[in-house]
């Protein structure tokens, strides 16, 4: 078995329900677990910045799946929620990231674990902190406390569903 970590964002439709959505598909997938998720958190887009706030959330994962497998299954999992390619950076009803897994590096042309853009975002680090807390090593834990928000960039997003 192997732990991996997901991100996951959503910024069109029905955010909220798009992320239930998403975790549900991915617990369908034969040899994929979600185990943990963390809340969900509304932040201001980062990057392309004309775009609506996204909802993002981690979730851990214990899967007999390998990397490249995983991969498959969340590009499975986008298609099955008509994620549109558009721009890049740019608005999607799913985004799934992997994050980590195991303790993994991977340097690919399709696939790159540690995701390579996870320590700069806040949406990413504050949610992963929340679920896999030990996971994260000291010396990448002192910059989330950097990226924690003042300024209303990422916040708790109070659930509309049960
Ligand atoms: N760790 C990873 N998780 C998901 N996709 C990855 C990863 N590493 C490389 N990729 C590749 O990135 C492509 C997905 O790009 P995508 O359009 O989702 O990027 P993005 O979400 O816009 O930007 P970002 O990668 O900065 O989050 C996939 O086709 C996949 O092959
Ligand atoms: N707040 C936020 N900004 C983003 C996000 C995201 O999930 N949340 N995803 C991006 C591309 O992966 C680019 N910018």
């Amino acid at each position: 078995m192997h732990i991996a970590y997901l991100g996951l964002g959503s910024n069109i439709g029905d955010r909220e329900l798009q992320l239930e959505q998403a975790i549900k598909s991915l617990n369908e997938v034969e040899g994929i677990n979600v185990t943990k998720r963390s809340p969900i958190y509304e932040t201001k887009p980062v990057g392309y910045t004309d775009q609506p706030d996204f909802l993002n959330m981690c979730i851990e994962i214990s899967t007999k799946l390998e990397s490249l497998e995983l991969l498959n299954a969340c590009m499975m999992v986008e298609r099955e929620l008509h994620r549109v390619r558009e721009t890049r950076w740019g608005p999607r009803t799913i985004d799934i990231d992997i994050l980590l897994y195991d303790q993994s590096v991977i340097q690919s042309p399709d696939l790159e674990i540690p995701h390579p853009r996870m320590t700069e975002r806040a949406f990413v680090m504050i949610p992963l902190n929340d679920i896999a807390s030990s996971v994260i090593e000291p010396i990448t834990k002192k910059y989330i406390w950097e990226l924690m928000p003042n300024d209303k960039q990422v916040v708790k997003h109070k659930r509309e569903r049960g």
